[in-house]
C-alpha cells in the first residue's frame, strides 16, 4: 500500500474473493532464499535496463532538505519557506526535533526486527492473501508474469477501527501490538501537524486538510518492509518505483543503512538515514488537492548484499468517503484544473489493486 490504501473491511473481503481467482506464480520468502544461501536470484526478480538499480543514473551529490520540526514550532529563521520549497521541489524530506521521541522509534524498530526473524511458519498465521494487501507476504502481485521485489512485507490497517483486521496482528513478540498502538497515535500527531504547516505553506488555513479529512475516519495504515541481504544486488529492486496513494507518509529507517532512492529528473537520488530523523513524502491524494502544486515523488527501495534493512511506513489519507479533487483556492485564474472529482475510497481500490509502476496509479485521476 504505497499508500493509505488498506481496504475496509468489506474491499478486503472482495479482494480475498478476486485472490482466489488471481494467478500470481509462485512468489518465494525472500529470507527464505537468502537462508538458503542462493547464489543467484530465480529469473522473476530479475530486472531489465533501466529498471536496474545502480548505474550512472545514481546521483550521490543530491540530498533530500532536512526540515526541523522545532524550528517550524518556534516561527524561527524561515523554516516554513523551507518546507515551501522542500514540498515543491522534492516532494521528499527528512524531519527532525518531530517531538516521537528515539526510544519509541527504537521499540518499533525492534518489535519489527523480532517479528522478521521468527520462523517462516509462525509469519504465516498472518498470511496476506494472493491479491491482497493486509497481512505478511507480498502485496502487489497480479499476474504470474510481473516481476517481484526482494522483500518481505508485514502490512495493517491501524486506523479508523472498521479497517484493523485484529487476526493479523502478531502475537509474537508479546510487545508487538502495544507498541504499534503507541507508535501510530504519535506519528498519527505528526501527520496532522505536518499537514498543518503543508497547508500554510499554501497560503491555506491551518485546519484545511484535517478539516477535510475526516477527523477520526482518516485512514492510517502501517507497512514494515524487510529486505534481506540479497546475492545478486545488482540486478534486483527491493521495492519497485512507485508514489504513495496517500496523502502523506512517514517512513523509519535503520541508522546507517541506505537503500531508498527518490526520482529526480532522469537520476536516482539515495536517502541517507540521520539518526532518529523521519523522512516524510507527499502523496497522490495532496498532488490532487493541490492540483499538482506539490507533486507525489517516485521512490523506489534497492538491496545490498552483506546488510538487511527495516522500514516502518506509515500511510495517511483521507476517509474513504471523501470526496476527492483541487482545492478551488488552488486552482487559480486561467490556471487548468488538472485532476477530476472522485470518491477516495474508489482510489484506494484502484491503487490496491494495481501493480506498482511509477506514477501510472493516479492516471485515474488526471485530465488530460
Ligand atoms: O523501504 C523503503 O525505503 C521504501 C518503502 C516505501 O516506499 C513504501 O513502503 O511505500
Ligand atoms: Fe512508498
Amino acid at each position: 500500500m504505497a499508500s493509505a490504501a488498506v481496504c475496509s473491511t468489506k474491499q478486503e473481503e472482495l479482494k480475498k474473493q478476486q485472490g482466489s481467482e488471481l494467478k500470481i506464480g509462485e512468489v518465494h520468502d525472500v529470507q527464505e532464499l537468502q537462508r538458503a544461501c542462493v547464489d543467484n536470484v530465480p529469473e522473476r526478480y530479475v530486472r531489465e535496463g533501466d529498471d536496474r538499480p545502480g548505474g550512472a543514473n545514481v546521483c550521490e551529490q543530491a540530498h533530500i532538505p532536512v526540515i526541523d520540526l522545532g524550528e517550524l514550532r518556534r516561527g524561527g529563521g524561515d523554516e516554513l519557506g523551507r518546507l515551501r520549497l522542500a514540498c515543491e521541489d522534492w516532494g521528499f524530506f527528512q524531519v527532525v526535533n518531530h517531538g516521537i521521541e528515539g526510544e519509541l522509534l527504537d521499540e518499533m524498530e525492534k518489535v519489527a526486527r523480532e517479528f522478521f526473524a521468527l520462523p517462516l511458519e509462525e509469519k504465516q498465521r498472518y498470511p496476506m492473501a494472493p491479491g491482497g494487501i493486509q497481512g505478511y507476504g507480498h502485496a502487489f502481485v497480479f499476474s504470474d508474469d510481473q516481476k517481484l521485489d526482494w522483500c518481505n512485507m508485514l502490512a495493517l490497517g491501524v486506523s479508523p477501527p472498521s479497517i484493523r483486521q485484529p487476526a493479523l496482528w502478531p502475537t509474537t513478540p508479546a510487545a508487538f501490538t502495544d507498541t504499534l498502538v503507541r507508535y501510530s497515535a504519535k506519528v498519527r500527531e505528526l501527520c496532522v501537524v505536518l499537514l498543518a504547516r503543508v497547508a500554510e505553506t499554501l497560503g491555506l488555513p491551518s485546519g484545511t486538510f484535517e478539516g477535510m479529512f475526516g477527523g477520526e475516519a482518516a485512514v492510517q495504515a502501517v507497512r514494515m518492509n524487510f529486505y534481506p541481504p540479497c546475492p545478486r544486488p545488482e540486478l534486483v529492486l527491493g521495492l519497485s518505483a512507485h508514489s504513495d496513494g496517500s496523502a502523506v507518509t512517514v517512513l523509519q529507517q535503520d541508522a546507517g543503512r541506505v537503500g531508498l532512492q527518490v526520482r529526480r529528473g532522469d537520476a536516482w537520488v539515495p536517502v541517507h538515514p540521520v539518526p532518529h530523523a523521519l523522512v516524510i513524502n507527499l502523496g497522490d491524494s495532496l498532488e490532487v488537492l493541490t492540483n499538482g502544486r506539490y507533486k507525489s515523488v517516485e521512490h523506489r527501495a534497492v538491496t545490498n548484499g552483506e546488510q538487511d534493512r527495516l522500514s516502518v511506513v506509515t500511510f495517511y489519507a483521507p476517509a474513504y468517503d471523501v470526496e476527492m479533487g483541487p482545492l478551488p483556492e488552488l486552482v487559480a485564474d486561467g490556471e487548468p484544473c488538472r485532476y477530476r472529482r472522485f470518491n477516495h475510497g474508489e482510489y484506494s481500490r484502484h491503487y490496491v489493486t494495481s501493480k506498482l509502476e511509477g506514477k501510472k496509479t493516479l492516471d485515474f485521476a488526471k485530465i488530460n
